[in-house]
C-alpha cells in the first residue's frame, strides 16, 4: 500500500483512538475548565525522530469537533498545514516520548491529584504502600512500596520538561506535576488509559489515608 494511505491509516487511528478516550475521560468530569490534553503517537519511533496526533490547546474536552487534533513532530511542530495550535503543554509529551518511546500520554487535572501533590510535595514524591491497584502498573511484588514522582509546576511550560528526566522513577509511568495535575504514559492507549486511572485511584487513597491518619 502507498505511503500516504498508511499515514492516513494511522493518523485516523490515533484520532478515533483519542477520541474514544476523551469521551469517556470527559464523562468523569477529568478536563474542567478547558484542562487536560491527549497524545497518541504515530508511525515508527526514534528518539529523535517521531510524530504523535494531540489535542488541540483550549478545546471543550468535553466537546467533539473535526478540529479536535493535530499531528506534530518531536519538536511539538505541526506536521501539516493546519490553523490549529498544539496544546501548550506539548513540550512535556514531547520529552515524554523521546525518554520513554511509549505510544500515548494522558494529562487530567484532578482536585486528588492536586492535593497530594501539593501535601507531598516537601517529599518530593507521593508514597503508596501495598495497594492492590500498584498491579496495574505490573509491579507485582507483594506489598509493593512505590513512589509518584511530583515535579514544580512553572507557567513557562518549556521549562518543565527537562525536570522529568531527573524526576522519573523506573517502572513508575506517571509524574505528578505539583498544583497541576498528572501525566500518565503507556505502550499504548489502552495501558496510558489503565494508568492513568491507576494514578487517579491511588491519588484519592492517599489523600484520604493522609486524612484518616491525622
Ligand atoms: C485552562 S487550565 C489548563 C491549562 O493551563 C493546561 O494545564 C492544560 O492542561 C490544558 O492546556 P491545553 O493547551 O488545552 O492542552
Ligand atoms: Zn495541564
Amino acid at each position: 500500500m502507498d505511503n500516504k494511505v498508511i499515514q492516513l491509516e494511522q493518523k485516523q487511528r490515533a484520532y478515533a483512538q483519542l477520541t474514544e478516550v476523551k469521551t469517556q475521560f470527559a464523562a468523569r468530569g477529568w478536563f474542567p475548565g478547558t484542562s487536560g490534553n491527549l497524545s497518541v503517537r504515530v508511525g515508527d519511533f526514534h528518539p529523535e525522530q517521531f510524530t504523535f496526533a494531540i489535542t488541540a490547546s483550549g478545546k471543550d474536552k468535553a466537546v467533539h469537533t473535526p478540529e479536535d487534533y493535530l499531528l506534530v513532530d518531536q519538536n511539538g511542530k505541526p506536521v501539516e498545514a493546519t490553523g490549529l495550535k498544539p496544546s501548550a503543554e506539548t513540550s512535556i509529551h514531547c520529552e515524554i516520548y523521546r525518554l520513554t518511546g511509549c505510544g500515548a500520554i494522558f494529562h487530567v487535572h484532578t482536585v486528588f491529584n492536586n492535593l497530594v501533590s501539593e501535601l507531598y510535595w516537601d517529599r518530593g514524591s507521593i508514597p503508596v504502600d501495598g495497594v492492590e491497584l500498584i498491579k496495574a502498573f505490573n509491579i507485582w511484588d507483594e506489598e509493593a512500596q512505590i513512589e509518584i514522582p511530583i515535579v514544580p509546576n512553572y507557567a513557562d511550560v518549556p521549562t518543565i520538561a527537562p525536570l522529568l528526566e531527573g524526576a522519573m522513577k523506573p517502572r513508575i509511568p506517571g509524574i505528578m506535576l505539583r498544583k497541576h495535575g498528572i501525566y500518565a504514559w503507556g505502550a499504548d492507549a489502552f495501558e496510558a488509559k489503565r494508568h492513568l486511572e491507576a494514578f487517579e485511584f491511588l491519588s484519592e487513597y492517599a489523600y484520604r489515608l493522609y486524612l484518616a491518619r491525622k
